[in-house]
């Protein structure tokens, strides 16, 4: 493989307002042409981060580097970086053309250049001929494209977007969701988005960031994270789980709910308190006594593609199962659960220790670097 130039690196970045820590020792290496998400519930860091890859502010500790040159110091205005903000900030009173063209006329840039490369921006986002509308008179997803225009005609290294869907209503999101990530693929510009939406950034992202308290808590791919997540705390943030205290018995072995379970996971020594999340589509429904665990149904709501049915064992543990099967309330079942359902997390694990445990015992079957 050839060591390809990182598009952007960020090397133990940290970040204090005051004497609030708001980023701690942030290393991040993203490679051109990925699209990559920064997750995490409000006031994590998501935004600082894109701030100190911009260059609007500064990192209290460490440094960034854009196509393998260090821009630590260097202005944003000197940086190939260009920013989709979540209000968009166009200007109102101005035409589509106008608030496009507005960053090259500042630069002075001649004419008929602005006037080529603004209409190529439009055809990027697929708005050939709303050239001499006015913004009052786009929709909110017409905004949003000339928005991402605005930014790409700035031909950046990098395009980093600031929950750019959030003012968009769900059908226009999702409808939006798929334009943004054919358009990155189309262009093949590095774009780092930052959500707090975890199924939009399962959905888009190449590589997802999951933060938490200014810190990168797991990183990987959309089916690194939700199969595999590091910890509660991730496991919750990225859809639904149960999420079961349990101990390890012995490598691939370990016991919950009173049952021993078969397990793909190992390198925790023997009778170390764990927990284990299973996700709702991977609970199985058997009539009772043919499963490893008997229940009880006490709800069902229909969601359209699937049935949630929220069901007790017999040691009243909740369990959450998304099944096409339809129950009664009330009716006794059994849950069977396959040993690759089963994901054990430490209390307290590192990424690195982690991410060494699962390579020396499961194997990598991740895409070669
Ligand atoms: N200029 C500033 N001065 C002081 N504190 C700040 C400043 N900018 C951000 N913060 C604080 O830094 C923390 C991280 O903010 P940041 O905007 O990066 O979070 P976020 O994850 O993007 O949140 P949100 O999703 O709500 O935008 C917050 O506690 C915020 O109050």
């Amino acid at each position: 493989m050839s060591e390809a130039l990182l598009s952007v690196e960020l090397k133990n970045v940290s970040k204090h307002f005051d004497d609030q820590m708001v980023l701690k020792n942030i290393d991040m290496e993203l490679e051109q042409g990925q699209f990559y998400t920064l997750l995490g519930p409000s006031g994590c860091g998501k935004t600082t981060i894109l701030r100190i890859i911009a260059g609007f502010t500064k990192a209290s500790e460490g440094t960034v580097s854009i196509q393998g040159k260090e821009v630590t110091d260097i202005p944003a205005n000197k940086r190939k970086v260009n920013t989709v903000f979540q209000d968009y900030a166009l200007f109102p009173h101005m035409t589509v053309f106008d608030n496009i063209a507005f960053g090259l006329s500042v630069k002075k840039v001649d004419k008929q250049t602005i006037k080529e490369k603004v209409l190529a921006a439009l055809k990027q986002v697929r708005l050939e001929g709303y050239q001499d509308r006015n913004i009052n008179e786009m929709s909110g997803g017409q905004k949003q494209r000339v928005a991402i225009a605005r930014a790409l005609v700035n031909e950046p290294d990098v395009l980093l977007l600031d929950e750019p869907l959030s003012a968009l209503d769900l059908k226009l999101r999702t409808d939006m969701q798929y334009e943004l990530r054919e358009l990155q693929k189309r262009l093949g510009i590095t774009f780092v988005f930052v959500t707090h939406d975890q199924e939009e950034a399962l959905a888009m992202s190449d590589w997802i960031f999951v933060m938490d308290k200014g810190e990168i808590v797991q990183s990987g791919t959309p089916s690194d994270i939700y199969d595999e997540p590091i910890n509660r705390y991730v496991a919750d943030f990225i859809g639904e789980s149960n999420i079961i205290d349990a101990t390890m018995i012995d490598d691939y072995r370990v016991e919950f709910v009173g049952h021993e379970f078969d397990c793909e996971d190992a390198g925790i020594p023997k009778g170390e308190a764990v927990e284990v999340v299973i996700r709702p589509e991977d609970v199985r429904i058997t009539a009772p006594n043919q499963g490893q665990i008997n229940a009880t149904v006490d709800t069902m709501l229909f969601r359209g593609m699937f049935n949630e049915i929220i069901a007790y064992d017999d040691d009243q543990n909740e369990w959450m199962i998304h099944t096409t099967e339809k129950v009664e309330i009330g009716q006794k079942i059994g849950l069977q659960i396959g040993p690759n359902e089963i994901h054990v997390m430490r209390f307290n694990e590192t990424e690195e220790e982690f991410d060494a445990r699962l390579e020396q015992y499961e194997g990598d079957d991740d895409e070669e670097e």
